[in-house]
């Protein structure tokens, strides 16, 4: 009996042992503890799809607690970018100008052709006012500028071109508004910087909008955080902090999904700490539901003021979009107080005349424009040299 019971515990012993010795040995390759040597194989096919699958399960866990903290650490930083000192504000319409004057000349040039014809009758009035609204000017805006000019025209009887340019420039600044105050507000308050926070639909410029201000800012001597609380998609984040960091912006980010609020309020927590002069925080316009582009928004704006006065709510729009960008710029009018509009795109449509239509829709003034792709490519608007571009009196090429 006995040993029958000593035979069988030898025999679950030994079992065990060689069982023991078995079992280990096949995991090392795909086991966890050599997935790095593992990964750093790198992509050769049939290996990876094991060693995915505890790698993506151990990594939520960790993000929750990234998450919470102040920042996202991004996975391998690449060599710190050169600083760059982009130009100031002053001046860039002028450096802009040739290519406003390039999209806006049809526009300036028909009128001008029309106005100048030796029959001013009906047609050539109605032909006149369809020029104005192909451009996007709004009709009613159209019909006043027919209206104005066919009494100034008869008062003044003979025509010379210049007097016809003088009579153009003239009622087109009137429609545009050469008295409005179009100061993009980023200053600092003691010692709390200046919010601007940045509204609109994506694919309208948004998010470059917000890089090309930074720019801007820092061009002008300012410093500058930005805050990436377009949580809908990890990239736009990605593309701010590249904006950033070509000029040494901090950008504040979270994962994607994470709530744009906290974001903001994250952003101008680390405005406050630094010192900085203006938090520039770029929103998501993705909610096509009013109501839910109204909560967020409105929750957005709501938890920065418990950190600092909002001081500007920029509307971006995409020029070429006409009466849909005109129909978004309603929509957010009515759930954000918005305090300006940027207009993107401009060097892409000959119809510029949508500056006056979404001023006279929102009234609220244009204060910047987006000539162009290039990182230094948006301005501080100005009526003066836009009109003269339209009317194709650009100088500076
Ligand atoms: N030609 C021209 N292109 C512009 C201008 N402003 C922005 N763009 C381009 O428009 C495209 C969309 O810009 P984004 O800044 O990505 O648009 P967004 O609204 O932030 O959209 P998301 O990136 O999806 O958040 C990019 O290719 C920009 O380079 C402009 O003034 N002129």
């Amino acid at each position: 009996m006995d040993y029958t019971i000593f035979a069988v515990a030898v025999f679950v012993v030994a079992l065990l042992v060689f069982g023991g010795v078995f079992l280990i040995r096949p995991r090392r390759p795909g086991g966890g503890a050599d997935q790095p040597t593992d990964e750093g194989q790198g992509a050769t096919a049939t290996a990876t799809a094991e060693p995915e699958a505890p790698e993506k399960e151990a990594e939520p866990a960790e993000r929750i607690d990234v998450t919470e903290g102040a920042e996202h650490a991004p996975p391998a930083e690449p060599a710190a970018p050169e600083i760059e000192t982009p130009p100031p504000s002053a001046g860039r319409l002028v450096r802009l100008r040739a290519r406003l004057a390039r999209s806006q000349n049809a526009l300036g040039q028909g009128l001008l052709t029309l106005l100048s014809s030796d029959k001013l009758d009906d047609d050539a009035w109605d032909e006149i006012e369809d020029t104005l609204i192909t451009a996007d000017i709004g009709v009613t805006s159209a019909s006043q500028i027919v209206e104005n000019l066919r009494t100034k025209v008869k008062v003044l009887g003979g025509r010379t071109p210049d007097e016809v340019r003088g009579l153009l420039r003239e009622e087109l600044l009137a429609q545009i508004g050469t008295d409005t105050d179009r100061t993009v507000r980023t200053g600092p308050h003691g010692d709390r910087p200046g919010v601007v926070m940045v509204v609109g639909v994506n694919g309208t410029g948004k998010t470059t909008t917000t890089g090309k201000l930074a720019r801007v800012l820092v061009g002008d001597g300012r410093s500058v955080v930005l805050g990436a609380a377009d949580t809908f998609r990890a990239a736009a984040a990605d593309q701010l902090e590249t904006w950033g960091s070509r000029v040494g912006a901090p950008v504040v980010r979270k994962d994607e999904g994470a709530d744009p609020a906290s974001v903001a309020f994250d952003a101008v927590s680390r405005g406050i700490e630094e010192g900085a002069d203006t938090v520039i925080v770029d929103t998501a316009g993705r909610l096509h539901t009013k109501t839910g582009l109204m909560d967020e928004l409105g929750k957005v704006k709501r938890v920065v003021e418990k950190k600092s006065q909002v001081d500007e709510v920029l509307l971006v729009l995409d020029a070429t979009t006409g009466q849909n960008g005109l129909r978004q710029a309603r929509v957010f009018a009515e759930v954000v107080n918005i305090t300006g509009i940027v207009l993107t795109k401009l060097d892409g449509t000959a119809k510029g005349g949508i500056i006056v239509q979404v001023q006279r829709e929102l009234g609220v003034p244009v204060k910047l424009v987006g000539l162009g792709e290039g990182p230094d490519d948006l301005a501080p608007f100005d009526p003066e040299g836009f009109v003269d571009a339209v009317l194709g009196d650009a100088e500076e090429d």
